[in-house]
């Protein structure tokens, strides 16, 4: 039923048939469950495959994501991310860090060092009346008006929104609990989506600086992400790029090469942090990829949405992650506050 996707230095990241979970009887649902909890207890990852966001959604979004990205730099930066309250907007290349640093200054001085080499653009829940996104203009002619960049991504916003009410089901059967008990912190969708480009970068670039990464190591801040990677879109001649990689419990970063048709998923600080360090958080980062021909690495393209509980929500520990109350790791905390808290040492 389950392989792994990837094992080595002691990760073991399985790739997990999400249809089993979603139509499958109740036995494999109650399987499939166990595999995704088990698999966030461990390598605090997964791979899904069987997803109900499918090829076209996805080169939807990778084609209206590469055209993003090709408008002008100066129509990107007056389409700048704001404040971490709001978290939308464009970010260009070395605004943000992604660190484990929680100091605001230690973060600057690595990003001086050597800044990300990326840019990324955060959509978050339509519809905020305290935080409208940030759509680039679709009037007149151009190419995010023919594609409709806002809708593609609206739909896809919505497609992931559903992904993640599915997931956190699967976690709440495999710790048998009520398989709904999560869904009054995912209705609201609270949830952002980022593009990213890793722009094409001469091979040099990295034998010249040797700490040189395209994103830096770091954990995710909320409950799960959902990550697709390279479309074919993304990358010419249909390779597979690559790039992620995952820490292994002995401390090695080991590839977390893309698959076709499936999506890596990732539990964040605070799911960690709500089921009493059950689930866990893995440090990442996107490093250089395998060395194809050429003395230039082409574009990579990914998708990153990041779920959050609705933000309104106040996050203690999940029952069935305890035993009595002295068991309990951390104090409660309200969601939204969290993330804000978090957001505000990466930028
Ligand atoms: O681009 C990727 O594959 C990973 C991105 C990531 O980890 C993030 O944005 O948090
Ligand atoms: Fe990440």
């Amino acid at each position: 039923m389950e392989s792994a996707a990837v094992k080595s230095e002691g990760l073991v990241i399985p790739l997990i048939d999400f249809s089993r979970f979603l139509h499958g009887s109740p036995q494999q649902r109650q399987e499939t469950a166990d595999a995704i909890l088990q698999g966030f207890q461990t390598a605090g990852f997964i791979y899904l495959k069987g997803l109900p966001i499918g090829p076209e959604a996805r080169q939807r979004a990778f084609a209206a994501s590469a055209a993003y990205f090709r408008q002008p730099a100066a129509a990107k930066l007056a389409q700048g991310w704001t404040t971490p309250e709001a978290n939308r907007g464009y970010s260009a290349p070395g605004r943000e860090k992604t660190t484990s640093l929680t100091d605001a200054e230690a973060v600057a001085r690595l990003r001086a060092a050597a800044p990300d080499l990326k840019e990324s653009v955060e959509i978050g829940r339509e519809g905020d009346p305290d935080h409208p996104n940030i759509w680039p203009p679709e009037d007149g002619e151009g190419e995010l008006r023919e594609i409709g960049f806002k809708s593609t991504m609206l739909d896809f916003h919505d497609r992931c929104k559903q992904l993640h009410v599915e997931v956190m089901r699967a976690i709440a059967v495999g710790l048998g609990i009520d398989e709904q008990w999560f869904d009054a912190y995912t209705d609201e969708g609270d949830n952002t989506l980022r593009l990213l480009h890793y722009p094409e970068v001469p091979k040099d670039v990295f034998q010249a600086n040797p700490g040189q990464v395209r994103a830096g190591a770091h954990s995710d801040f909320g409950s799960i992400t959902l990550l697709f990677q390279d479309s074919r879109q993304g990358s010419p001649g249909g390779l597979l790029l690559g790039g992620l990689q995952v820490q292994s419990p002995t401390g090695v970063f080991v590839d977390a090469t893309p698959i076709e048709d499936t999506c890596v998923v990732n539990a964040g600080d605070l799911l960690a942090r709500w089921s009493n360090d059950r689930i866990k958080s893995t440090i990442h980062r996107v490093v250089e990829p395998p060395a194809g021909d050429g003395p230039v690495h082409p574009a990579r393209y990914s998708i990153a949405y990041f779920c959050n509980p609705n933000f309104k929500s106040y996050i203690k520990a999940i029952p069935g992650t305890y035993e009595t109350e002295k068991d309990l790791k951390y104090q409660g905390i309200n969601s939204g506050e969290y993330l804000v808290q978090r957001l505000a040492t990466t930028y």
